[in-house]
Order: C-alpha cells, then structure tokens, then sequence
C-alpha cells in the first residue's frame, strides 16, 4: 500500500447539517504525506507502520491511547529548519508544543536552541543537557524564583514583557552579578488569521508591550538605562497556526521601525530581531502549510529590505517554531470502543482517550483527520465523529471525518498531526491517565514518556 499526496475526493454539499468538512476520500486508505510524518506508511497486510513498526504490535506492547513519534521525522524538520535559516539565525524550538529529555537531546544534537517559558521547562531543558546559553526565557508572568533560576543558570536571554519584569530581571541580575541579555517583546497590532485564543500581536491582551502609543519605546529606554540587563533585541510572536506570511511582515516591518527609532534616539543598533513561532501545519488535507526555507527567504527578504531603507545593519534573525517541528512527527493510537449509529446524523465511534488527551477540538474547534490504523477496508465510507470517554459531549477528538463502515469495536484508529499541544497540554480529567509518548525510529520504539498509572494519581492525592 502507498502513500498519496492528494487523498481527499471533490467537495460535496449534501451530508452535513453543520459545520465543514470533507467529503470521503477517493480511497480511505490512503495516507496524506501533509499530515502524516515520514516514515509512517502501511505494510503489505494494509497495517499502518511507523519507523517500520506496525500499529498492531506498537499497541500490544505500549497500549492505547498512545502519542507515537517519528525520531527521524523530528529531526529532519529540525534540520530543515537550521538549513533554511542558515548560520545566520537562530532556530528555537518553541518546547511548549511538546517537550522532554529526549527531545532536548535531539535538538541538542541537531544544533537548535530551545525556548522554554517555565521553571519545569527550563529544569527539563537543563536536566537533559541542554547548554544554557541556548535557551530563551518566555513568559508573561514569570515568578520571581524563575527568574533567579534562569539568570542564575545562564540563559541566553530573557524575553522581557511587562515593565515590571524589566526591573525584577535587572534587579536579579545585579544581585547574581551578572549582566543578562534580554530582548523586550511586543505587540505590534497585527490581527493573525487564526483562532482568537492563539492569536497574539493584537493589543488587547496580555502578552509583551505594545508599540503604539509609544511604550515599547519607553521599555527600551528604562532596559538601556538599567545595570543588570544587556539589550540585545526586540521580539514578536504574532500568534499560532497561521498560514499567511502577511502578519509576519507586517510584524518584521514595525520592528525594524521601532530598531531605527532606538537607534535615533539612543545612537545604539540592537543585533537582533526574534519573529517568534506560529507556522502553521497541515492536520487535514485542505491545509497548505510553507516550507521552511519558504518561511526563512520571505522573512529574511522583508527585514533586510525594511532595514536598508532605513540605514540600519541587518541584526540576526531568530525564529521560534513548535507546532511547526513536532506537530507532524506523531500520531495517537486509539483503540474503537462504542460505536452509535444515530439515523440521519452520524455515527459516534467512541475511542478509549479523548479530550484528556487532544484537548484541541474542544478549546480551538481544531480539525483532524483519522483512519483506520489496523488494517484497510473497502468498505463505504461512513460519516462520523470520533469522541472520547469523557463526561462531556463536547469531548470530541474529530469532529467530521469518513470511516468505513465495516468499523468495529477493537478496531486501532489513527489521529495524525498530534505532536504538538496534545500530551503538553493532556489532562488528568476523570482522573484519565495522560498516555505515553513513545519515540520510534529504524525499527525501533522506547517510551520518551511513560504512560500515568493509578499509582502516580494516589500519590499526589495525599489527603
Ligand atoms: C513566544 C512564543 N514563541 C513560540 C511559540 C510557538 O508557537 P508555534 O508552536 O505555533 O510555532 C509560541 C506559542 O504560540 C509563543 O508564545
Ligand atoms: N496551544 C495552542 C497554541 C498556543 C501556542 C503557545 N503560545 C494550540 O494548541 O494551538
């Protein structure tokens, strides 16, 4: 059986009461190469495999649900990344998409940097072995015992974002002795085209400073003026899931405005700019994501053009993607449970996981796709939505898809596009255990995160 880069069948009108989505494919067993990783392809029996490795056996062994990630995928979009980008720029992986040990070590070894913007993430990022210059710092709202943990450790820099934060940084810093680069991040008004809980650069809410009305201006001046910091840059994250290069530019242009009125004003030309993650990846065959080195020629070509029209030296480039790196490398493995036909609707196939584990349909309304994992059919397509265990109707894992109609309980169906802000963002909800992420890759597969047990919810239950 063979992958096929166009899977998806012509549009049709006539199914749905609500909502969007595509009609069956020509053939449902067929495998989107946008949305699944690399090595993912089905055996001669029609099995989905990964890494070589067929889903049947990779349950038996580590059980369903299961995040399963592609080694080898990871780490050629890791390098994809680094090459597009060249050793002119900085690739931050963005670790809140998904992060562990070994995933630090991969990045390591591959030559990324890592963004972190927890203490757990930073202990995690340490732990394996990351170098702390390499790391960034994020977040709105840092405690200050993270701050003195990331100063103390070294980071690379601390992405400032609220005028407190400026003074508690510098403050740290003095009292360790140290000089810490930082950058200050903005919000520079751009509406990204994506859902309204992960957009980020428009100016009513609660991430980075904002360039209007002069304030982004006036953190520089009060960062320049303090002791313990070292001014390096100026970032922006305009948001997540985003397809359209125009918010970037738009985002790179007014940076590089704000770089020239700092320069006005106080002689100095900051080195670098940070535009942040937010790539968007294919989690259905309508998705049509950029290619890094798409992504790296466009923003390059925009910051220096912005910044020889303004006489500026071109500072170095850093970009921060998670979605884009992990989110295509694994899939989740669910075994079919109950299936309710409801006449004229659809059928609800009710998988052994769900919202505890892909929280993203319920918060986002996020599409997915899914197929059969165990074994192919030609049986007709069935119009279906694939919910989970939970006490909850909207916990639904896809929302509408085709499946074929001969499905049945202990059936393995597969949810790929999962790398991303699925086990990072699982919960224990009805006391579920969040699944484990196993790694495969040459034939090979080891758990990167066991799975939870009962046990370690009784022992955080110490009443
Ligand atoms: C500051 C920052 N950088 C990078 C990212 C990574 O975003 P994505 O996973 O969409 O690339 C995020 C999350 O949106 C973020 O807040
Ligand atoms: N967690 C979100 C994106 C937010 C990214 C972090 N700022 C998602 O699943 O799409």
């Amino acid at each position: 059986m063979s992958r096929s880069a166009h899977p998806a069948g012509p549009r049709h009108a006539d199914v749905m009461s609500e909502g969007h989505y595509t009609a069956p494919a020509d053939d449902l067993n067929a495998l989107d190469e946008k949305v699944w990783s690399s090595t993912v392809t089905r055996d001669e029996h029609g099995a989905l495999t990964v890494g070589g490795i067929e889903v049947s056996r990779l349950a038996e062994e580590f059980g369903t649900p299961a995040y399963f990630l592609d080694e080898a995928d990871f780490r050629a979009r890791c390098r994809a990344w680094s090459d597009a980008f060249g050793p002119g720029a900085d690739v931050f992986y963005a670790g809140k998409a998904f992060l562990s040990r070994a995933v630090v070590r991969w990045l390591k070894e591959e030559g990324l940097n890592l963004d972190v913007c927890s203490g757990g993430e930073l202990t995690t990022a340490l732990d394996a072995g990351m170098p702390a210059e390499r790391i960034a710092f994020h977040g709105n709202n840092k405690t200050v015992e993270e701050i003195e943990r990331a100063v103390g450790a070294g980071v690379g820099r601390i992405v400032l974002d609220s005028f407190q934060e400026i003074v508690r940084v510098a403050h740290t810093a003095r009292r360790l002795g140290r000089r810490q680069p930082v950058q200050i991040r903005v919000t520079v008004g751009v509406e990204a085209h994506t859902h309204e809980f992960i957009a980020t650069a428009h100016e009513d809410q609660k991430f980075g400073i904002a360039l209007a009305g002069g304030q982004a201006a006036e953190a520089v001046r009060r960062a320049l003026t303090l002791d313990g910091l070292e001014l390096i840059g100026i970032h922006s994250h305009i948001g997540s899931q985003i397809f359209d290069m125009a918010g970037f530019e738009v985002s790179a242009r007014r940076v590089v405005q704000l770089l020239a009125e700092v320069r006005d004003e106080h002689g100095v030309e900051l080195p670098e700019i940070d535009l942040g993650g937010g790539l968007g990846i294919a989690y259905t065959s309508e998705d049509d994501p950029r290619e890094p080195h798409e992504i790296a020629k466009s923003l390059g070509d925009i910051v220096t053009r912005e910044c020889e029209a303004a006489g500026l030296a071109t500072p170095r480039i850093s970009v921060e993607p998670g979605r884009a790196i992990v989110g295509p490398t694994a899939f989740t493995l669910y075994e079919v449970g109950t299936i309710k036909p409801l006449e004229g609707l659809r059928t609800y196939v009710s998988v052994d996981g769900g919202m505890s584990d892909n929280i993203r349909t319920a918060l986002y309304d996020a599409e997915y796709s899914v197929t059969l994992a165990s074994r192919t059919s030609d049986a007709e397509p069935m119009l279906v939505r694939v919910v989970g265990k939970h006490c909850e109707s909207g916990d639904i894992v896809v929302k509408d898809a085709f499946l074929p109609s001969d499905l049945a309980p202990g059936d393995l169906i597969a949810v790929p596009a999962t790398g991303a802000y699925c086990r990072s963002m699982a919960s224990n909800y009805n006391h579920a255990l969040r699944p484990p992420v196993v790694a495969v890759r040459d034939g090979a597969a080891r758990v990167i995160v066991r799975r939870e047990t009962e046990e370690d919810l009784l022992r955080l239950d110490v009443g």
